[in-house]
């Protein structure tokens, strides 16, 4: 007998997408049906242009869907106005590969970002949260330095702090270790895996590095914009 799944998080049934080309329309997500599951890390794996990125945008709320629905936490990302589409977006933590941090503001102002709008915060309490978030990832010592200041793996954790700030029920993080050297690629993803079995986050997690796949509770292959089952 199959073991019972948790509830499905992010739900994703009949998704395609087109990009205009030129004159012409491409299509790159062939009808894409996946569910991902409350806790679970999922990594999505696959060559160069295959469509992942396409993928967590669209579940991100960064991309409009022009086929098929995306469900994130019972709300249809379908058809959503823009202020129920930002409402989604906050629910959502975001790690990028690059981890987009401003350089003109400190790493601890950088974590409070994503609290800037929330009215149940003052600055007060958003400077502590943030100062938390950073002794939850290690570099607290660090908060009133400028992101330039430190090293890729201390940026990166300051991304993971500035993702989980909110207390997202999901996390995406896109090629997180891609510029990372291996040790500090692996330090990374363990404290992504830690953060999200102690938080219970969901993880979508893109990427071409093999050697973080033992991380995932699963795998997900996807090919010129199929799913490889
Ligand atoms: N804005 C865009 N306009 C037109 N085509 C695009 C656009 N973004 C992506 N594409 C095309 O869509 C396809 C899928 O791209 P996508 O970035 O989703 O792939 P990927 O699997 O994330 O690739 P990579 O691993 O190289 O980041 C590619 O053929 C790409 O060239």
């Amino acid at each position: 007998m199959m073991k019972e799944k948790s509830k499905a998080v992010i739900s994703i049934s009949g998704l395609r997408h087109n990009y205009t080309e030129g004159d012409g329309v491409k299509e790159v997500l062939h009808g894409i049906d996946l569910d991902f599951y409350g806790g679970e890390i999922a990594i999505i794996m696959g060559p160069s242009g295959s469509g992942k990125s396409t993928l967590l945008k669209l579940i991100g709320a960064q991309l409009t869907i022009q086929s098929g629905d995306i469900v994130i936490d019972g709300d249809h990302l379908s058809g959503a106005n823009q202020s129920r589409l930002r409402e989604i977006r906050r629910k959502i933590g975001f790690i990028f590969q690059s981890h987009h941090l401003l350089d003109s503001i400190t790493v601890l102002q950088n974590v409070q970002l994503p609290l800037a709008f929330d009215k149940s915060q003052n600055s007060k309490s958003s400077r502590e949260l943030a100062y938390e978030a950073l002794q939850t990832v290690g570099i607290a010592s660090h908060a009133e330095k400028k992101p330039a200041h430190l090293s890729g793996g201390q940026k990166q954790r300051v991304a993971i702090a500035r993702a989980l700030i909110r207390k997202p029920a999901i996390v995406l993080a896109d090629e997180p270790t891609a510029s990372l050297d291996e040790k500090t690629g692996r330090e990374v993803v363990e404290l992504i895996k830690k953060m999200s079995k102690e938080l219970g986050v969901t993880v979508v997690l893109v990427t071409h590095d093999n050697r973080i796949l033992d991380i995932a509770d699963r795998i997900i292959r996807i090919n010129d914009g199929n799913l490889l089952v």
